[in-house]
């Protein structure tokens, strides 16, 4: 059996994918709702997925999705880690704990030693995947037989994934993408042009690889679905709220505060690990700076614009 945690709109729409091979459990806190989430509109649910407030029948499941926004995680599993620990535990967010300094993976492994740990990402919008466009993933799990086999459980009709052993390189790539994508789409907002948000996605995946080069990650990992992958779909379209919040930034627009944007507190994370490691992450010290308010973009561009020059 399978249960998700979290019925936001990625918890819901791997529902929607896995439903199609048999029964799941969709676990929200909070369900308020019926037959259709308003995270997620327009998608019908199928029978098969069994949508629940009683986090101790999703429990029963042997394998877990945890769909929780990454600066929700690390509380939660706090809160349940000894409900949680000795299962299979597939989180799917894409972030780095501002507290902690740490992605998932290292949140579900300190929270509940027994688990097997793996994460599920990749180039994906919720509403793709929920309509039955062909989605293709990243899972990632430190034990190969475990990876393989996770490969073929979450694998569905429309949802194809590749599986590596790298755990710390594929959740960097979804996590350091949303960052670049606040900067991609800030470029855009300020009307500064294709040539310029080929630039900022060029350095920025030049900045992810250093860093998660420094975390352990391997580099093969970072140019495959889970980051360059992930980063080219989030830089380049309107559907992604990283990249929207980026471009509201730019032309001066409000955002609502209620979207999920993972990369902003992100960002303010890698500053932290920046300074804690001594690394050179211009481009998320950027995004950190203009999602607090704390600095222009015409000042945040000068000043990126303004560094040595270098080679490549
Ligand atoms: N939406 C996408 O297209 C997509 C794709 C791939 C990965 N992701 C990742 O999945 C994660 C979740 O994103 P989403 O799009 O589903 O966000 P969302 O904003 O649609 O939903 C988040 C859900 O988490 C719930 N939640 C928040 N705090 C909680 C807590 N303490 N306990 C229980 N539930 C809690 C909210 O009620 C909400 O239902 C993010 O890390 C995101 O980067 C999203
Ligand atoms: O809407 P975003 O920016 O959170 O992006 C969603 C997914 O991560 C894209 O792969």
């Amino acid at each position: 059996m399978i249960s998700i945690l979290g019925a936001g709109a990625f918890g819901t729409a791997l529902a929607v994918a896995l439903a199609a091979k048999g029964p799941v459990t969709l676990w929200g806190r909070r369900i308020d709702w019926q037959g259709e989430n308003p995270r997620l509109p327009g998608v019908a649910l199928p029978d098969a997925i069994t949508v629940t407030d009683d986090l101790n029948a999703a429990l029963k499941a042997g394998t877990i999705l945890l769909a929780l926004p990454a600066q929700k995680l690390g509380a939660f599993l706090d809160d349940h880690a000894a409900r949680l620990d000795g299962k299979c535990q597939v989180s799917t967010a894409k972030g780095i704990d501002l507290q902690r300094l740490t992605g998932p993976s290292t949140l579900i492994a300190r929270a509940c030693p027994r688990a097997t740990v793996a994460v599920l990402t990749g180039p994906s919008f919720a509403a793709d995947i929920a309509r039955g466009l062909p989605t293709a993933l990243t899972l990632a799990c430190a034990e190969a037989s475990a990876a393989e086999a996770l490969q073929q459980r979450l694998s569905a009709p429309v949802l194809r994934l590749y599986r590596t052993t790298d755990v710390q390189g594929a959740e960097l790539g979804g996590a350091l993408k949303n960052v670049v994508a606040i900067a991609a789409g800030t470029v855009i907002g300020a009307g500064l042009g294709d040539s310029a948000r080929a630039a900022i996605i060029t350095r920025g995946f030049a900045e992810m690889t250093r860093l998660a080069a420094h975390l352990g990650a391997r580099p093969e990992t970072l140019t495959g679905l889970s980051g360059l992958g992930d980063l080219t779909l989030t830089c380049t379209s309107d559907q992604s709220r990283n990249f929207r919040f980026g471009a509201a930034l730019g032309a001066g627009r409000p955002f609502d505060t209620a979207t999920t944007v993972e990369g902003a507190a992100t960002a303010r994370a890698l500053v932290r690990l920046a300074a804690r490691d001594g690394l050179d992450l211009p481009i998320a010290a950027m995004v950190a700076r203009l999602a607090e308010g704390e600095v222009s973009v015409e000042k945040a561009m000068d000043h990126l614009l303004r560094r040595p020059l270098k080679e490549e």
